[in-house]
């Protein structure tokens, strides 16, 4: 499947900024990609002495390999980005379109375990509108890839700035890392906080403050 401009042209601005997840070039196809991973989580499955024989485990490694590929994980093909609705900006907007308490739920790198949050993304219309729903997708795209909350946040700004064709774009992101939450440090009650600032949002007090504090 050839991937749609909007994919493209974000594909390549993540590059340029050095921002892309560091991934290696696709030599297989999904369906492939979820044989093999099926059989090395049936390797490690069975190497943590799970008995796959059990009716609730045998369809586990199947389970995992589709969850990886086709969901949690399907952000890491450019195929699945996202259909975009961008429309000229006939009505002359000027003020800061926001969206507000995006859920957000992806995958430390680290530890491969979840990190629950919200984003909030604002910007700035110059030439171009967006579809709203488009926001939310683009920030789900990227979430569903192993994940540093950091990258994420950067990368949603690039992807909407290079969309929009503008700099003044914001993104914030809370989330509790469940790597620090239910393991490790075992800190249950802690969040981390990201922001990008893009533009205006960056070099103007006003409208920099504008954005952080309506932002919950
Ligand atoms: N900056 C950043 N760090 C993250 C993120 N997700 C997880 N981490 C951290 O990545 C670090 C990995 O550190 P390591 O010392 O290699 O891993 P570890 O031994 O499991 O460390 P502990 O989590 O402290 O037990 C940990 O401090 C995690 O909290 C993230 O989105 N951003
Ligand atoms: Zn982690």
């Amino acid at each position: 499947m050839a991937l749609s401009e909007a994919a493209i042209k974000v594909q390549a601005a993540l590059k340029n900024s050095g921002l892309e997840t560091p991934m290696l070039p696709k030599t297989s196809t999904p369906e492939e990609r979820k044989v093999k991973i099926e059989h090395h989580m049936r390797e490690i499955l069975t190497l943590m002495s799970l008995d796959l024989a059990d009716d609730s485990l045998a369809d586990t490694p199947r389970r995992i390999a589709k969850m990886y590929v086709d969901e949690i994980f399907s952000g890491l093909d450019y195929e699945n980005f996202p259909k975009i609705t961008v429309i000229e900006n006939k009505m002359g907007v000027d003020e800061m379109v926001r969206v507000q308490d995006i859920s957000l739920t992806s995958t430390c790198e680290h530890h491969l375990v979840t990190i629950d949050g919200f984003a909030t993304v604002a910007y700035l219309p110059r030439t171009k509108i967006i579809g709203l729903s488009k926001i939310n997708r683009i920030v789900r795209f990227f979430a569903q890839r192993p994940q540093v909350q950091e990258r994420l946040t950067q990368q949603v700004l690039v992807a909407l700035q290079t969309l929009l064709e503008t700099k003044d774009v914001a993104v914030k992101m809370d989330a509790v890392h469940y790597c620090v939450k239910s393991r490790g440090v075992m800190d249950s009650t802690s969040s981390t906080t990201t922001t990008a600032l893009g533009g205006v949002f960056k070099s103007n007090p006003a409208t920099r403050a504008e954005f952080l504090h309506q932002v919950k």
